[in-house]
């Protein structure tokens, strides 16, 4: 199995639900998001899947969250938008677009700082 990572960023408002503290009021970050996806085969050109398609579908994928405020978007007008919450909606969204026979979306990173990341993962 071949591993492949991308690595990109989005600018985004967000304020924590259910949580005492600091970030329970608005506030930003500029996420750092990296999205690993696993290929059993690879083409012709020696690709499991080119990086170009790789990090424009991401952007794309994205652009939902760039520069909004996530708490007025679904599904965080119910869910609190945390890093892990982030994690797991990039990766469902990201496997609608990626997953066939040969490629899936196995980890989506998201890191909120420098120093603080979560996962999900596909199991
Ligand atoms: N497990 C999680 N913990 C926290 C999350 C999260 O998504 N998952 N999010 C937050 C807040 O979004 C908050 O903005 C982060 O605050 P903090 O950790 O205090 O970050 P700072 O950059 O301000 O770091 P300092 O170390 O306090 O300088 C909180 N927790
Ligand atoms: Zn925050």
């Amino acid at each position: 199995m071949y591993h492949l990572t991308v690595y990109t960023h989005f600018a985004a408002a967000h304020n924590l639900i259910n949580y005492q503290g600091d970030c329970e009021n608005l506030h930003g970050h500029n996420w750092k998001v990296e999205v690993t996806v696993s290929a059993r085969e690879l083409d012709k050109a020696g690709l499991g899947i080119d990086f170009k398609i790789l990090k424009s579908e991401t952007k794309e994928v994205l652009g939902l969250l760039d520069h909004k405020y996530l708490n007025e978007l679904p599904p965080f007008t119910e869910i609190s938008p945390s890093s892990e919450n982030l994690s797991r909606f990039l990766f469902e969204k990201l496997s609608e677009t990626f997953n066939n026979d040969n490629v899936r979306v196995t980890k989506v990173n998201v890191w909120e700082s420098d120093y603080a990341c979560a996962s999900y993962t596909a199991d």
